[in-house]
């Protein structure tokens, strides 16, 4: 016991090595209370503790110490939280490729493609049976008709669509674990295997991408999290065909007036906030469905990061969310404010006739307003798969451009040669690639005639008359011309088509390219991808073709089969629905529409010009030379021509055409291209010879 009297020991008295630990008792009386007299002047009870060794020299608390501790557990929080970013990441990651794998609705998809190959079958079978039909082929009739009969009893197996989705899933499952496997087990094979030692570094370089990724996801669902709002039952506006419901269903309990299907899906919505988590649609808020002729319509309301505009690329989600039908189309347009967006489930098709006839306006109908499309005029590129509905377009494209009121004239280069028989006496056509060449060269007349007169009327667009009307040059299937294109054979197809897309639309001449294949190289020429800014997609193959042609905010891979487009030009955007594409599938409706004369280049001031006869018109240039310009102008680099150009352009043999060109004026010489000299009629001489028959 240490009285006040007593120091207590100096530090440095206590020997080193040894230290005190004190203990209390296990069962330490409480402390005494002043008036509590016995427990006063009871002894104390003697201290417990042992005798530890000290801690090493060094350790002894210093601030730099204190500090390397301090960045220590910094250090290790930042660990712990990054790495808890990076589980967040790897948790969401194999969520997401969980959900990918047991896709629901991949056995619907598989399903919907198999039975869209055989529709496509049927379509191309019954096609081929108009035709033999308009041929008269009796034996084919018959052929034919066995083979669609049979096409339409047949319906995809369920075993082989089993087989089919277990593949897929297989399939999925593989890709999405390749890349976690190669991370994984990658370094320790480049380890064993070669020594390498620096392929370990794709541990840490894996781990601190997918933190960065998990802090990413946590920032957006933090900043985007909402409250969730309670689950709302859907209430519906006066169902078509049904009463409206008194009171909102609960998740699951039918409504009145909706069929099986929509019922499952509003009861999806009701349940969204459990069936959006997980599928990146935090923040997003569907009000109360309602019900019309085109089926359920829900506005969602978004917050934070996600803008309706995101919400167009989370289609996909959506839909899963609330298991829509494969079959079901969605379309998510603007709402009526900014952060809303309205999402139509297609679950009713209106009932409307639409079939072609001479008054109907534009291509088609917008399917959620009614409202008739008319194009704007010009060149357009127009796309689709097979059996999407191409030749049916371009026979209303057609129609149209016969029954306009301005003055119109079509072209029709077929290369596949399968329509032409229908348009005989109404349109021109050309079918082989001299016929084509032949046609170009006089839409290059055609181009270079309109020009000179725009100038010399110092008018910057032409006004088609009924002398020179507008041209509607429709290209039936792309790929046939392009490969037809053979310039080594003076086959320069595309080289003439260009300067027509770049230059016809202010001459009234529109060229409407139509193709398969919308690849650049395949079914779209390098020269006209980029001038073709107008663009039309029936139903694409794929998600690859429909950004080659639309772009990715576009989603006409999803279209159905038949007569629905999309179409990216002035006025309509990818938030907007389809088109559906008025029916002229009728060959009789085509055979029906008015005759007219074939559309030919006809001189200015001249007569219609048979190429053959070039010689000196009465009062304006020779065809011949006219000819030659239109070529050079469709060609600037061109520091000339060479005789079979010209030959070529007019229908002409060399020696007429060389006996032409001499008569108006023009001597052939030599002059330079791309480094080499050649013989033929250089630019300069052509464009004298030209400016003394204007003088
Ligand atoms: N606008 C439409 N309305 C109704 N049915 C249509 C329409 N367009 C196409 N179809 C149907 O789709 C079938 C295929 O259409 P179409 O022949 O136009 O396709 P395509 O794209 O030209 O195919 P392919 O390139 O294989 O010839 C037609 O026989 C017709 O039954």
């Amino acid at each position: 016991m240490m009285t006040h009297d007593q120091k207590p020991p100096a530090t440095d008295e206590i020997p080193m090595g040894l230290v005190w630990e004190g203990g209390e008792p296990a069962d330490a009386p409480e402390a005494p209370r002043p008036d509590d007299y016995e427990a006063r002047e009871a002894p104390p009870e003697a201290a417990r503790g042992t005798v530890v060794p000290a801690p090493e020299a060094g350790e002894a608390a210093s601030p730099k110490r204190a500090l390397l501790e301090d960045v220590n557990a910094r250090l290790q929080a930042a660990f712990a939280a990054w790495h808890t970013y990076a589980m967040i990441a790897w948790a969401r990651r194999w969520q997401t490729a969980e959900a990918y794998i047991q896709d629901p609705q991949l056995y619907e998809e598989i399903a919907e493609e198999a039975r869209a190959e055989i529709w496509r079958q049927r379509a191309a079978a019954a096609k081929k049976l108009d035709k033999a039909r308009i041929r008269k082929d009796e034996a084919q009739v018959k052929l034919l008709s066995e083979e669609l009969a049979l096409l339409e009893r047949r319906a995809p197996s369920a075993m082989k669509m089993d087989a089919l989705t277990l593949k897929a899933r297989g399939g999925r499952l593989a890709r999405q674990a390749a890349v976690p496997a190669a991370v994984a087990f990658g370094p320790l094979v480049a380890l064993f295997g070669a020594g390498m030692w620096w392929p370990l570094l794709a541990y840490p370089v894996a781990w601190g991408w997918l933190a960065v990724q998990g802090h990413a996801i946590a920032v957006a669902e933090g900043s985007t999290a909402v409250t969730e709002t309670p689950a709302q039952a859907p209430v519906l506006a006066a169902p078509q065909g049904g009463a409206s419901p008194a009171s909102p269903p609960a998740p699951g309990a039918p409504v009145v007036g909706a069929s099986e299907a929509e019922n499952r899906i509003l009861g999806c919505i009701a349940e969204w906030a459990k069936r959006a988590s997980g599928r990146g649609l935090a923040g997003v808020a569907p009000a109360s469905p309602t019900i019309d002729a085109l089926g359920i319509r829900v506005v969602l309301t978004t917050t934070g990061r996600i803008t309706p505009e995101a919400l167009g690329k989370k289609i996909d989600a959506i839909r899963a969310a609330l298991s829509v039908p494969t079959g079901v189309r969605t379309d998510l347009s603007p709402g009526e404010v900014g952060d809303q967006a309205v999402l139509r489930i297609r679950t009713r098709t209106p009932e409307r006739d639409m079939t072609w006839r001479p008054d109907r306006q534009g291509i088609g109908v917008d399917t959620d307003t009614g409202a008739p499309v008319v194009l704007p005029k010009g060149r357009m590129l127009i796309a689709g798969t097979s059996g999407a509905g191409k030749s049916v377009l371009l026979r209303v494209v057609m129609a149209e451009a016969l029954c306009a009121d301005e003055p119109t004239v079509v072209v029709y280069l077929d290369g596949k040669g399968e329509e032409s028989a229908l348009w005989k006496g109404k349109v021109r056509i050309a079918n082989t690639p001299h016929e084509i060449l032949s046609v170009l060269a006089d839409l290059g007349r055609e181009s270079a005639a309109r020009s000179q007169a725009m100038q010399e009327q110092g008018v910057a667009t032409w006004v088609p008359t009924e002398e020179r009307p507008r041209i509607v040059v429709v290209v039936d299937e792309g790929a046939e011309i392009v490969s037809m294109d053979n310039p080594d054979e003076e086959i320069d197809l595309i080289k003439r088509l260009r300067p027509l897309a770049t230059m016809g639309r202010s001459r009234g001449i529109d060229l409407k390219w139509a193709t398969q294949k919308p690849t650049v190289g395949e079914g779209i020429p390098s020269q006209l991808a980029g001038v073709m800014q107008d663009r039309l997609a029936l139903k694409t193959a794929g998600r690859k073709e429909n950004n080659l042609v639309l772009g990715p905010d576009w989603s006409s891979h999803e279209l159905e089969l038949g007569g629905f487009a999309l179409a990216n030009v002035h006025g309509r955007g990818p938030g907007q629905a389809p088109i559906q594409v008025w029916d002229l599938s009728d060959d009789s409706a085509v055979l029906g529409l008015p005759e007219a004369q074939p559309w030919r280049h006809v001189p200015r001031g001249g007569a219609p010009e048979a190429p053959r006869e070039a010689g000196k018109e009465a009062d304006g240039i020779p065809p011949v030379l006219a000819a030659a310009l239109a070529l050079l102008e469709m060609d600037p680099d061109a520091n000339g021509l060479q005789g079979q150009d010209v030959a070529r352009a007019c229908d002409m043999d060399l020696l007429a055409a060389q006996e032409a060109l001499r008569e108006a004026g023009v001597k052939g010489d030599r002059y330079y291209q791309n480094g080499t000299r050649v013989r033929g009629y250089p630019r300069s001489a052509l464009e004298e010879a030209a400016s003394r028959y204007e003088s």
